[in-house]
């Protein structure tokens, strides 16, 4: 469903994403983990058409999306949850999940959203920044879920999120690939989320794939070994 190519970007002169492929399967989820600086929000960004590749590409489905703006490459299936979240705080959160509707012609927030997060149909007409970190990071992947994509992708979304919460949002990400049938990219620092959420684990190491295994039967002690310092 999701292909990288050959990926490469760069700050100016200095490359951080060396040559990257991945072929994520729909209905794959797919963590992404490594260290502080390693590349996995370039990545994201790069896949998003935030940061241009310099070399190499990026396809949804049969669609090479790589000279798109992040606009277009909404309307052909990629949705992002940015780290950090990003929520509009001073609109509501029916505002904030409305944004997500402007690729779909839609004008009204279809319900299966609100069933999967039913703290936010009770909170439709609090302000964003009111919200709990939980709360929000639910509100920002209702977002991206508006857009009806293909293939979501969430820059750290447990960061800064409480462990029963976090728990939660692993069994809610896989509920969301269960009932719509698309691929998740998770890029992740907490192996037990990663272990909890997907179907297949890489670790990213100085902008390369150093490791790729299965979910079932991973050597989670030497994936541990990669995340510490
Ligand atoms: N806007 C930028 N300009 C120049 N260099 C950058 C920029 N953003 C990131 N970098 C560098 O690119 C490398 C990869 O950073 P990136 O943010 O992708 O890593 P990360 O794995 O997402 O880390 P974190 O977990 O801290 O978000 C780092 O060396 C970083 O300093």
């Amino acid at each position: 469903m999701l292909n990288l190519t050959n990926l490469r970007a760069a700050y100016g002169e200095s490359e951080v994403l060396h040559g990257l492929n991945l072929n994520v399967q729909p209905g794959e989820i797919v963590a992404i983990m490594g260290r502080n600086g390693m590349g996995k929000t370039t990545l994201m960004k790069t896949m998003m058409g935030i940061v241009p590749a310099s070399y190499g590409a990026v396809s949804v489905g049969d669609t090479d999306v790589t000279a798109m703006k992040s606009h277009k490459r909404v309307a052909n299936g990629i949705a992002y949850v940015p780290q950090g979240r990003m929520i509009f705080s001073a609109m509501t959160v029916q505002e904030n999940v409305e944004t997500g509707l402007t690729v779909t012609g839609k004008k009204t927030v279809p319900p299966d959203i609100y069933e999967l997060f039913p703290v936010l149909l009770e909170m439709k007409g609090r302000r964003g920044g009111n919200l709990s970190g939980g709360q929000q990071q639910q509100l920002a992947i209702a977002r991206a879920l508006a857009s009806n994509p293909k293939v979501l992708l969430l820059d750290e979304p447990t960061e800064g999120i409480q462990p029963s919460i976090i728990r939660e949002m692993a069994r809610t990400l896989r509920r969301i690939r269960d009932e719509r049938g698309l691929s998740i990219i998770v890029s992740e620092q907490v192996l037990s989320f990663a272990l909890d959420v997907a179907d297949r684990v890489m670790v990213i190491e100085n902008g390369q794939f150093v490791h790729d295994s299965p979910r079932d039967g991973i050597d989670a002690a030497k994936v541990s070994k990669f995340l510490s310092v």
